[in-house]
């Protein structure tokens, strides 16, 4: 049986109980989720075949879970390069960004020339508030996803795709189908038409909050902070 979904609206209630009635500030949230990111980029790209990470982080949380996986990645020996054009005067993007400035990570402009140079691609651009047309500077980024042959892990979902209803049928985005996905907290709907390997990750459900939600929790493992699942939802 498929590890159950939870919609767009709801994922957006979710994380509001998290950080009401859970006590979570989002500083916690995002920590753990970056981290789980950084977990996946582990198994997917182990060390040994090649170092160069593109973060591209988008103007919202989903961007700011891939400020903190970038911290945790240079941490483990990578090298990331920062690609986020559309930058957050909020606090707490700005110390996540200041963090990163401290550790000599690059941030770039010209994204079409850092994706010649990376071994590796994470897609931290919209997550589960994305809606309508992809607008600017992000569509030449979502075709050049697109069309690249360098592995991409999307974060909670592949940029441009509609939370509930999948792949866009056109747009930059139409026919982008990245080789990874960390869904984070739980597969959002869009899952049905995700074709790579797809990951749990965001290990901070309590048993109280999967029932209101109808969520299962995910079977992680030791210190596991993502689980790899097939199609159907189960552990690999
Ligand atoms: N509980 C959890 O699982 C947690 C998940 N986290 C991550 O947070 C994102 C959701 O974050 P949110 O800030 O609500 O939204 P997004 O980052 O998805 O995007 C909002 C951002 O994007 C802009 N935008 C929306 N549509 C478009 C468009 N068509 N074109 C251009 N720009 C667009 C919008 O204006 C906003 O600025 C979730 O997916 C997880 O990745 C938390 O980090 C921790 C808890
Ligand atoms: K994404």
């Amino acid at each position: 049986m498929a590890l159950r979904t939870i919609s767009a609206k709801n994922a957006a209630a979710l994380d509001k109980d998290l950080m009401s009635a859970g006590a979570f500030s989002i500083d916690q949230l995002m920590e753990l989720a970056g981290l789980s990111v950084s977990q996946a980029v582990f198994k997917l790209q182990p060390l040994s075949k090649g170092k160069r990470i593109l973060v591209a982080c988008g103007p919202g949380n989903n961007g700011g879970d891939g400020l903190v996986a970038a911290r945790h990645l240079w941490q483990y020996g990578y090298q990331p390069t920062m690609y986020y054009p559309k930058q957050s005067k909020n606090e707490l993007y700005q110390r996540l960004t200041k963090q990163l400035k401290d550790l000599n990570i690059p941030f770039t402009e010209d994204f079409d020339a850092a994706l010649k140079q990376t071994d590796h691609v994470v897609d931290a651009i919209f997550g589960f508030s994305f809606s309508g047309e992809v607008r600017e500077p992000f569509p030449k980024v979502i075709e050049a996803l697109r069309d690249t042959k360098i592995p991409v892990l999307a974060v909670d979902a592949p940029s441009s795709w509609n939370i509930e209803g999948g792949p866009p049928e056109s747009g930059p985005g139409k026919g982008f189908q990245p080789s990874a996905l960390i869904s984070l907290t739980a597969p959002k709907p869009l899952v049905k038409w995700f074709k790579g390997r797809h990951f749990i990750g965001g290990r901070f459900l309590n048993t109280e909050m999967a029932e209101k939600y109808g969520l299962d929790l995910p079977p992680y493992e030791g210190l596991d902070q993502v689980v790899e699942v097939n199609v159907e939802g189960l552990k690999l």
